[in-house]
């Protein structure tokens, strides 16, 4: 399958030709709040490998080669490792997509520059169509595509991820990977349920409210404060799921898996001030850090 074949519409292929109005006025919030972010811990990490991530880490820190660092090449190692990390949760979100061949289209809802994308071609040769509310992210993610010589693989576009151009159910597998938080959870997952195909796959990684702790608590509203998002309930994922033929395949609770990393990240120099929240958040249980990957029936 092409671009084209899974688009319906002649949709520019540059972002900057062609960028639709925001759909509403928070989403020209959140528009504008990623087309002016540029936060070190976001490029200094993506100047590694050429990768860049918009999600957090997962995994064991390397602390004995950390250790072995001297004052000098500590930084550049501490940034290393904490971007290995974020890009461990990249791969762990691509194992749960199912068996993906060339010939298959994969969608990212709220792409960010691009790196989970990059990654999702490199592994499986397939194609894979992003979207974000930026602009900015957009152009981004496709000059790295030209960069690396993948643009006609790898293609992002200014979209709304709950009203895409792309044709009901021929994506064989999509994915959120930590943009669910800025949309209503039924609209997202019934929009995800039209583009897959039938038996196709979708999977998210996410931050979530714990339903156990009662309500959203204050480290919650602080997160939810900083990034402008709304983070929803880890019931409100499971009901609307079901309500859209979207049947959990696995559920894991990374929040153990996560820790490690952000513990590390506060001990760095390009902390950004929301670190405490979300380390006390997942100490107290009113956090968790999940994988949810459904079959779409
Ligand atoms: C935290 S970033 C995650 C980026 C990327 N998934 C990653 O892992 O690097 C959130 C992304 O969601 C996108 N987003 C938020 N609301 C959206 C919407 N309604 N439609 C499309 N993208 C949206 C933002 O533009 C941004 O790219
Ligand atoms: C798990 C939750 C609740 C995520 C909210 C969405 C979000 C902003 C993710 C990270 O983006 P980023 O990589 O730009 O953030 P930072 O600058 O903190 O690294
Ligand atoms: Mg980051």
């Amino acid at each position: 399958m092409t671009s084209t074949e899974l688009t319906t519409d002649a949709t520019p292929t540059n972002a900057s030709l062609f960028i639709p109005a925001p759909v509403t006025p928070y989403q020209g919030d959140i528009a504008r709040y990623w087309d002016h972010e540029a936060r070190p811990v976001n490029l200094r990490l993506g100047d590694v490998d050429g990768l860049y991530h918009h999600h957090y880490g997962i995994g064991d820190v390397d602390h004995a080669a950390l250790r072995d660092a001297d004052d000098s090449s500590y930084e550049k190692k501490l940034i290393a490792e904490l971007h290995r990390l974020e890009s461990a949760q990249a791969e762990l979100l691509l194992n749960h997509l199912g068996p993906i061949g060339r010939d298959d289209t994969l969608v990212d809802a709220g792409c960010g520059r691009g790196g989970s994308m990059v990654m999702a071609h490199q592994r499986f040769g397939c194609k894979v169509e992003g979207v974000t509310l930026s602009a900015k992210q957009a152009d981004f993610a496709n000059q790295r595509a030209r960069e690396l010589g993948i643009e006609d693989h790898v293609h992002a576009r200014v979209c709304d991820m709950l009203d895409t151009p792309f044709e009901t159910g021929r994506a064989a597998a999509s994915w959120n990977n930590e943009s669910s938080m800025y949309v209503d959870l039924h609209d997202l997952f019934a929009e995800h349920s039209r583009i897959l195909a039938v038996g196709g796959r979708y999977v998210t990684i996410t931050g979530c409210w714990n339903p156990r702790y009662g309500q959203p608590s204050k480290w919650v509203s602080q997160i939810n404060a900083h990034f402008e998002c709304n983070i929803h309930s880890r019931r409100e994922y499971m009901r609307a799921m079901a309500d859209n033929r979207l049947v959990p395949q696995a559920v894991i609770d990374l929040t153990p898996a996560t820790l490690p990393y952000w513990e590390l990240r506060a001990t760095s120099s390009l902390v950004t001030g929301i670190e405490e929240a979300f380390i006390n958040s997942y100490k107290d249980g009113s956090f968790q850090y999940l994988l949810i990957a459904s079959d779409r029936v």
